[in-house]
């Protein structure tokens, strides 16, 4: 069944005003709107790891009171978290990083009555169940398992449930446990937004192209490493000398190790490259563009970029000044150079799932999971993947049964 896109401005005909009462209305499949507390099949709340404040680890709180995720718009679907995966986002979203800019993109029926993002709850991978759909979602049903990449202005899978919209939601694929799933949707789609969206790279005109991925070891390198070379592409790699076995083991031809000496150096011996993804950012844009073959079209891409910091700092108007004026200057002085300089983005993305689905159940995707975390151990998962030098994704199984 082709997927269906449905307007969420569709809810705005249909708006419900619910005055003053602490009911809920939901919007659910069988066309009624139901309240939560009239819904017999479940509970209004809910087990959760939430944080109240932004700080180091120890706002992290855990609670059985969390509210039970509403369908609000009529291509929403809930879904029954299995496992949720943990991205460096996380850690900065914790301690307040993109807080102005995100407070603008959440949804208003999404917040507390205070205007509050909080409590506010983490955890941009899901893996989970299907449990309910809205009035207009005919690509799921309930019982579907499904893996998506949760936008850092929606409420997280570090829950029980999780509310999406059906156009985020992707088909799981049915290889892979609930556990390796919930390690690749961020870091996936992130990964096809850069290098799809942004870097022109896609299945047909990959082969033979050169890529240079700074920062292989990592979330998005893992992942991108298996795409570009289910793809065709050749891949070179930088990482620490002690993760070249597990990057060799994902498809790379040529690893480069950036803690024995200047990395530039060793890579200005290699033939120049199509396609540089930057997941290391600050120092590298000095001397990576360089590394790009010039006039042919060639482009870098990083993922480290000040976008959602500017805004924080400067506010929106401002922030969003600094940033146009940044990367307008940038790509300027490069393409003077014959190089394509860009900002590459998490795009949440079911279409680009279901892609990455049906390569994950050919075998040209494995999940890259480092080490798995029980839902109890939310804080000690936040802990690990603080410490940096992934190798791959940190999981947390929420729950076992469906
Ligand atoms: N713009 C956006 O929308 C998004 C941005 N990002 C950003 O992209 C970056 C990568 O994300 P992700 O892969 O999930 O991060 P991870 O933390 O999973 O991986 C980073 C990897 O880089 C390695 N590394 C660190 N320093 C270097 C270096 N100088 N050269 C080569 N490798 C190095 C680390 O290992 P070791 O230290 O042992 O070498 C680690 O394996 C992060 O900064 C993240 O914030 C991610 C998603 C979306």
């Amino acid at each position: 069944m082709f997927r269906k896109v449905v307007c969420a401005r569709w809810f705005s005909l249909h708006k419900l005003s619910w005055a003053g009462g602490s009911l809920k209305p939901a919007l659910v499949k069988d066309g009624s709107l139901r309240t939560l507390s009239t819904s017999a099949r479940r509970s209004t709340v809910m087990q959760a790891w939430v944080i109240d404040k932004y700080g180091n680890n120890s706002v992290l709180r855990y609670t059985k009171n969390a509210s039970f995720p509403i369908i609000h718009y009529p291509n929403e679907v809930i879904v029954k978290v299995n496992a949720a995966g943990l991205n460096p986002l996380d850690i900065n979203m914790r301690g307040g990083y993109g807080a102005a800019t995100l407070a603008m993109k959440r949804d208003p029926l999404s917040i507390n009555k205070a205007g509050s993002e909080f409590p506010l709850i983490l955890g941009r991978d899901v893996s989970g169940v299907i449990m309910e759909c809205g009035l207009d979602v005919s690509y799921f049903k309930p019982g579907d398992e499904v893996w998506a990449a949760i936008p850092p202005w929606k409420q997280g899978s570090l829950a029980e449930f999780v509310v999406l919209s059906a156009n985020e939601v992707s088909h799981k694929p049915k290889s892979l446990s609930h556990v390796d799933a919930a390690s690749l949707p961020y870091v996936a789609a992130t990964a096809w937004s850069a290098l799809v969206n942004t870097g022109g790279l896609n299945k047909d005109n990959s082969a033979k192209k050169r890529v240079l991925i700074l920062g292989g070891s990592g979330g998005v390198g893992t992942f991108a490493i298996q795409m570009l070379k289910s793809w065709g592409a050749h891949v070179t790699v930088t990482c620490s000398q002690n993760a070249e076995h597990l990057v060799r083991g994902l498809g790379a031809d040529d690893v480069v190790d950036y803690t024995a000496g200047p990395v530039e150096r060793k890579l200005h011996t290699l033939e120049k490259f199509d396609v540089i993804l930057d997941n290391i950012g600050g120092e590298t844009e000095h001397w990576a563009l360089s590394l790009l073959k010039p006039w042919c079209g060639a482009k870098y891409v990083t993922l480290v970029t000040p976008f959602l910091r500017n805004t924080d700092q400067l506010g929106l108007a401002d922030g969003m000044m600094q940033t146009a004026v940044t990367v307008a200057t940038k790509a300027l002085k490069h393409i003077t150079k014959g190089v394509h300089y860009r900002w590459g983005f998490f795009a949440p993305s079911g279409p680009a799932l279901d892609d990455v689905s049906e390569m994950v159940d050919a075998g040209k995707i494995r999940a890259v999971v480092e080490e798995q975390f029980s839902f109890a151990q939310v804080p000690k998962a936040f802990e690990k993947v603080e410490k940096g030098h992934a190798r791959g994704k940190i999981v947390v199984t929420v729950t076992t049964d469906n």
